[in-house]
């Protein structure tokens, strides 16, 4: 397998006033490219923080995130910001898009504020709109699409930079259950199509049960599980 992401001996403590809360230690794993993998556990297990640190949003307390080879903790600010930008494609659970711009302009602005041409960029945003299936409102700005069609304008924009890694928070937490299924499948998809690895937090047992290898955290550990459930 080769590895594309490596976490070695991750603990993450945070500090609030004289109180220290150790939300998980120890926690190590690798995934290899082009793999769909789910992360589940308890409100306050710490999904968020792991993401947080594998996206170069947050620092681990020890331990060392390999991903693509680089070790991010070693990575100067502007290496830092290539990195979420180019490596990683973020999801969340809003999705954040701008209501002034249209579905395709969203889509295209972390390639043209990179430096991609605007001719080049809006193509890709054009074809990543086709791709989440919404070729027939890419002129649509956000308030006149659904939550679920908003989503799937925030994973088009995900992937115009063309990352290796997709990290995506409760994506669906906002979206009823039809929507839900709509948008994991098209994440799934991508993982097939673009060979794009993609770490999915959710609270949803049946969305959790899609990943090929799925992680779990609870009581500060981390389990893993590969092979289809
Ligand atoms: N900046 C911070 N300072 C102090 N404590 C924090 C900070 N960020 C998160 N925490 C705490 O760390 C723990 C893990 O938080 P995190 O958001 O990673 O959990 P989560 O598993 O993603 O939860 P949820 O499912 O509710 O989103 C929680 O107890 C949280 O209160």
């Amino acid at each position: 397998m080769n590895a594309l992401v490596k976490v070695s001996g991750l603990k993450k403590v945070y500090k609030s006033g004289r109180e220290l809360l150790t939300v998980f230690q120890d926690v190590s794993f690798e995934l290899g490219e082009k793999r769909f993998v789910t992360l589940t556990g308890e409100s306050g297990s710490g999904k968020s923080t792991l993401l947080h640190i594998i996206g170069g949003l947050d620092l681990p307390s020890e331990g060392r995130v390999e991903v693509g080879g680089e070790r991010i903790s070693e990575m100067s600010e502007q290496d830092l910001t290539n990195y979420r930008n180019q490596v990683i494609g973020f999801v969340f659970q809003f999705h954040y898009l701008l209501k002034e711009f249209t579905a395709v302009e969203n889509v295209m602005l972390p390639a043209y504020m990179s430096g991609t041409p605007r001719l080049r960029a809006r193509k890709w945003a054009e074809e990543l709109i086709e791709l989440v299936g919404l070729g027939n409102r890419r002129e649509h700005y956000p308030s006149q699409l659904s939550g679920g069609e908003q989503q799937r304008v925030a994973v088009a924009r995900a992937l115009i930079n063309h990352p290796s890694l997709i990290l995506a928070d409760e994506p669906t937490g906002n979206l009823d259950e039809k929507n839900s299924i709509i948008v994991t499948e098209l994440l799934a998809r991508i993982v097939r199509e673009q060979g794009t690895t993609l770490l999915l937090v959710t609270h949803n047992p049946e969305l959790a049960a899609m990943g090929e290898v799925r992680l779990a955290l609870g009581g500060g550990a981390l389990s893993i599980e590969e092979g289809r459930a």
